[in-house]
């Protein structure tokens, strides 16, 4: 086990917390390949409910060695095409830095190994994964070097464990925490769990931020998982990234990111949030507007590959590229979101247009405002939230590649029941509409009884437009159908299910008291079954146990204050390891998975 544990000290004190050398003291959790070692008191964080996290995290992690590799085969090929001194680009004008076999362009040593860095030239340098791929490979051109991975807040190390244990093809992983007990719980988790963890990890007590802008563009895969917001840390990990490398980043702070305090959100990512039944896709979509707007400081623009809302926090992966001029393009993928405060209609306002004249591409400021100052359904104000990404917050090609990567390993996923149920939803979302509406909500606002989801998918269809679910919420659903249209055929469905009178003030009213102009068709269209259901498998699963949810900073005291939360049992009560499950504060987790949530 750790060191020291023979000797006669049983506590050494580490900043103000005493550290246990008595292995009485501590319990082994086993989570996938990795084991580590908790004590008592739990000074070291650790959930087990982001083992949900941790799997998804491995899955795109595997899905990303081998898409890289699929890369840097087609990047080969291409180069065995095409002489190196007339390369394609070359003769299109396109001059462009390539990696080469001299490692005094940029060289660094790092842990005894030479990594060959190469910067691109300042304005335009690669804009594609191929092109990236150049720059992560190895010194012998035409060698893929593993990936290093940067899991910058560590904590116990389990996932830097789990990755460099379980993932096969991984090269080094760096876990890195400010936290000294922390840092120490790592290194004799690392030695705990044998040669291959002890040859691949390595474990740093340094800040995060300064560790990360003191190796810019060093690491393939950079792992973000905070208490709360990961809002600071964002500037210096889109820096870290290596070029076609991936960032992954988890933010529990949704009672924020959902609208909670508006003006906190905007501080902390540059967005307003809105509160409305899709605001957990509206944190995704914040989360990753920051992240683009914290790449682009750096010529960088972010490609999302698998965007998550789970349980009580929302995760993004996305890969990092350098290109001047494709960053152009990222007004183009913004928007701001104009919600009624009446009936909760939404309407997205792109920031940036561009202009195509004689093949040359002119960038503009958006057309606005997209809305008039009274809702064209109900008359009442719109509340405005965004920026927010609102191009495709998934690539639909990664997540059948994890997904299948998944379904083929399946007993080695401790939650593969959880990630694959939800990646199977995402990989049934419309890619390229944002947000939804929910149809409790559209019958709350008429006051009228619901149409099945498969009658109102149904109805949609029929009028010419495409429908999903979503994962984020099981009564969500995704339509390119304008509003107007949505709410014509409720119109429709209200004149065969009538309503009660109601006060004429009431959006409901207005929106009732207009003719459709559509005629809808309920009759069942061909595809109106959500997939889950004609598959008759389960999309959204209860959580495996009570309090499922965030937990408390480590070596943070319980009080009384948690009471209410955790229960008075907990308070000046004893803390043994079996006691802990029961102590993760629960907050959240409802059957309605709208609700803002607390932070952790
Ligand atoms: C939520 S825990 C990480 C959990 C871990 N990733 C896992 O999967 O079990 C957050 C960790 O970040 C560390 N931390 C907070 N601020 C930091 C900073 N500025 N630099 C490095 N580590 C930091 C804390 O000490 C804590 O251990
Ligand atoms: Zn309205």
């Amino acid at each position: 086990m750790g060191d020291g544990e023979g000797g006669g000290e049983k506590h050494q004190k580490s900043n103000d917390r005493i550290i246990s050398t008595d292995p009485n003291d501590y319990t082994i959790i086993k989570e996938g390949e990795a084991e580590i070692l908790m004590h008592a008191k739990n000074q070291v964080f650790y959930n087990k409910t982001q083992v949900n996290n941790r799997d998804l995290s491995i899955a795109v992690l595997r899905t990303f060695i081998s898409k890289r590799k699929e890369e840097h085969e087609a990047m080969s090929s291409k180069r065995a095409k095409v002489p190196p001194e007339v390369s394609e680009e070359a003769s299109a004008g396109h001059v462009e830095e390539e990696a080469t076999d001299d490692p005094v362009s940029n060289s660094e040593k790092s842990n005894g190994e030479c990594e060959v860095l190469v910067e691109p030239p300042e304005d335009e340098p690669h804009a594609s994964p191929e092109e990236a791929v150049k720059l992560t490979e190895g010194k012998g051109r035409g060698q893929l070097k593993p990936p290093r991975v940067l899991e910058a807040l560590a904590a116990s190390g389990l996932r830097s464990i789990r990755y460099a244990r379980e993932v096969e093809g991984i090269g080094q992983v760096v876990a890195v925490d400010n936290d000294k007990v922390s840092v120490e719980a790592c290194k004799r988790n690392i030695r705990f769990n044998g040669s291959v963890a002890c040859s691949k990890v390595e474990s740093h007590l340094a800040d995060a931020r300064v560790f990360m802008l003191t190796h810019q563009k060093e690491f393939d895969v950079v792992d973000l998982d905070p208490y709360g917001s990961p809002s600071v840390f964002l500037d210096s990990a889109v820096q870290t990234v290596v070029d076609g490398g991936m960032l992954m980043c988890t933010a529990t702070d949704m009672a924020v990111l959902c609208g909670g305090n508006g003006e906190v959100c905007y501080s902390k990512y540059g967005s307003y949030p809105l509160r409305g039944k899709y605001c957990h896709e509206m944190a995704l979509r914040i989360l990753l507007a920051c992240i683009e707007s914290h790449a682009n400081r750096y010529k960088r623009y972010i490609v999302p590959v698998l965007s998550v809302q789970m349980d009580f926090y929302v995760r993004v992966f996305v890969r990092i590229f350098t290109s001047a001029s494709a960053m152009k393009n990222t007004p183009l993928k913004l928007s701001y979101v104009y919600q009624c405060i009446g009936c909760d209609s939404f309407h997205l306002q792109c920031l940036g247009r561009t202009v195509t004249k004689n093949n040359s591409v002119r960038y503009l400021p958006g057309f606005g405002p997209a809305v008039p100052q009274e809702c064209s359904d109900c008359g009442k104000k719109f509340n405005m939230g965004g920026p927010i990404w609102s191009a495709p917050i998934h690539d639909q090609e990664w997540v059948t590649s994890i997904l299948a990567n998944v379904k083929s390993m399946k007993d080695r996923y401790p939650a593969y029941d959880r990630i694959s149920a939800v990646l199977t939803t995402i990989s049934e979302e419309l890619p390229d509409v944002p947000l939804f509406v929910s149809l409790h909500s559209l019958c709350g606002t008429l006051k009228c009884t619901s149409p099945s989801a498969v009658v109102f998918r149904s109805a949609v269809i029929n009028a010419g437009y495409r429908i999903s679910g979503t994962h984020v919420n099981p009564l969500g659903l995704k339509s390119d159908a304008p509003m107007d249209v949505i709410w014509d055929i409720m119109r429709c469905w209200v004149k065969n299910h009538p309503v009660k009178a109601q006060p004429p003030d009431q959006s409901g009213t207005v929106i009732l008291s207009k003719e459709p102009t559509l005629q809808a068709n309920f009759a069942r269209a061909v595809s109106s079954l959500s997939k889950a259901q004609v598959k008759k498998v389960a999309r959204f699963l209860p959580n495996p146990e009570r309090h499922w949810g965030p937990k408390l900073r480590a070596g943070r005291q319980i009080t009384s204050k948690h009471a209410s939360l955790l229960g008075p049992h907990v308070v000046n009560g004893s803390n043994s390891h079996e006691e802990r499950d029961e102590q993760e504060p629960k907050r959240q987790k409802t059957e309605d998975h709208t609700s803002p949530c607390q932070e952790s």
